[in-house]
């Protein structure tokens, strides 16, 4: 049987686990996975979910992106050093005026997110690229293609990753690689209860008070509103990310959630970059009631795009 070797990293929870599972289940046994985590002791949930899979399709291995000797000891363990895909997942997300950020916490989010693909790439690529063969999947997200408030340290560590992906691809296509981003929008994971507790301990006392309220009565008051009304499920991006992995020509971005896409859209239709930011500003700040509003917004760009829905007038 010709199975193709997925490595996965950070599939301790999340899209990770749900893309380790979704591919080892794969029912013509086309892959065999490699469902990597920083802490073996968090393994616990993808074993149970695994099942039969376990020791068959997926094999657990451990690999922290932010320290080059795990990476290259996960490597050396594999059959012949042999990656097909590579999906880098790992991440860590970060939200808070930057006023009460550290730049210790800032560089840990650029160097998981962005340098975490970095050394992976430098241990994986050389080979892929011996090979002629080889498809590095990227988890990036909606922030990788457009900023949202409060997000600045997060969004700018996955427009890294999109500039680095566009810059290797050109490079990558000469061995004939392939290089795609998966561009989520909210998913409901562990990610989103992290991102919200801290949120909730972050020190205001260094912000001014107009920064405060922003972030306690904007942003954080419809935080979960948002990811319940717009989020998808990591079974939903696996499903997603599965399809791209057996295109015979994958694209390079691919976004998962169509309630959001309308939003991205207004990056493309602006070269000069005001309207989504406008849009977004008028989404927050002109609205008596936000959120109703926001999400009003992106069902009726929605509807438009779909080309289905006669423009009415809402009071
Ligand atoms: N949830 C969302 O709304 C969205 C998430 N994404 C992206 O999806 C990816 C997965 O996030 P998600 O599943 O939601 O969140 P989770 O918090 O559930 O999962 C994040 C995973 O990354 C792991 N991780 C963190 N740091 C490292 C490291 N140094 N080395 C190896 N693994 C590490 C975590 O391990 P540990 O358990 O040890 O901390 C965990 O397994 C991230 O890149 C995120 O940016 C993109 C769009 C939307
Ligand atoms: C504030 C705000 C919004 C919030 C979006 C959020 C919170 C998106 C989160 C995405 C995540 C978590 C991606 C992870 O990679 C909307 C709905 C665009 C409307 C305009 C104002």
């Amino acid at each position: 049987m010709n199975q193709k070797v997925v490595l996965i990293t950070g599939c301790s929870s999340g899209i990770g686990l749900a893309l380790a599972v979704h591919i080892a289940k794969d029912e013509k046994k086309r892959f065999m996975v490699y469902a990597t985590m920083r802490n073996l002791s968090k393994a616990e949930p993808l074993v149970e979910a695994a099942g039969r899979t376990l020791g068959r399709t997926l094999e657990i291995k451990q690999l922290d992106v932010c320290d080059e000797a795990s990476i290259k000891a996960c490597v050396d363990s594999l059959p012949e050093r042999r990656v097909d895909i590579l999906i880098s997942n790992a991440g860590m997300g970060l939200i808070g005026p930057i006023e009460c950020q550290s730049i210790e916490e800032m560089k840990s989010v650029m160097d998981t997110n962005f340098f975490g693909l970095v050394r992976l790439l430098k241990e994986i690529l050389p080979d892929m690229k011996r090979r002629k063969k080889g498809h590095i999947v990227v988890i990036s997200s909606v922030m990788g293609i457009q900023g949202i408030l409060f997000n600045d340290i997060y969004a700018a560590s996955k427009f890294a990753l999109e500039g680095f992906c566009e810059s290797l691809a050109i490079q990558a296509l000469r061995f004939g690689l392939n290089i795609s981003l998966i561009e989520p929008g909210p998913v409901i994971t562990e990610f989103e209860r992290k991102v919200y507790d801290e949120g909730l301990k972050i020190d205001l006392s260094k912000a001014d008070k107009v920064t405060a309220d922003m972030f306690t009565n904007v942003y954080l008051k419809n935080y979960k509103q948002i990811f319940e009304t717009l989020g998808q499920t990591p079974e939903d991006v696996a499903e997603h990310t599965l399809k791209i992995i057996i295109m015979d020509n994958p694209p390079f971005r691919h976004q998962t959630n169509t309630l959001y896409t309308p939003m991205t859209t207004l990056k493309y239709a602006d070269p000069n970059g005001d309207l989504p930011i406008e849009t977004f500003y008028k989404m927050v700040f002109e609205h008596d009631k936000v959120f109703t509003a926001s999400l009003n917004f992106i069902k009726l760009l929605h509807w438009r795009s779909r080309k289905s829905f006669k423009l009415e007038k809402s009071n």
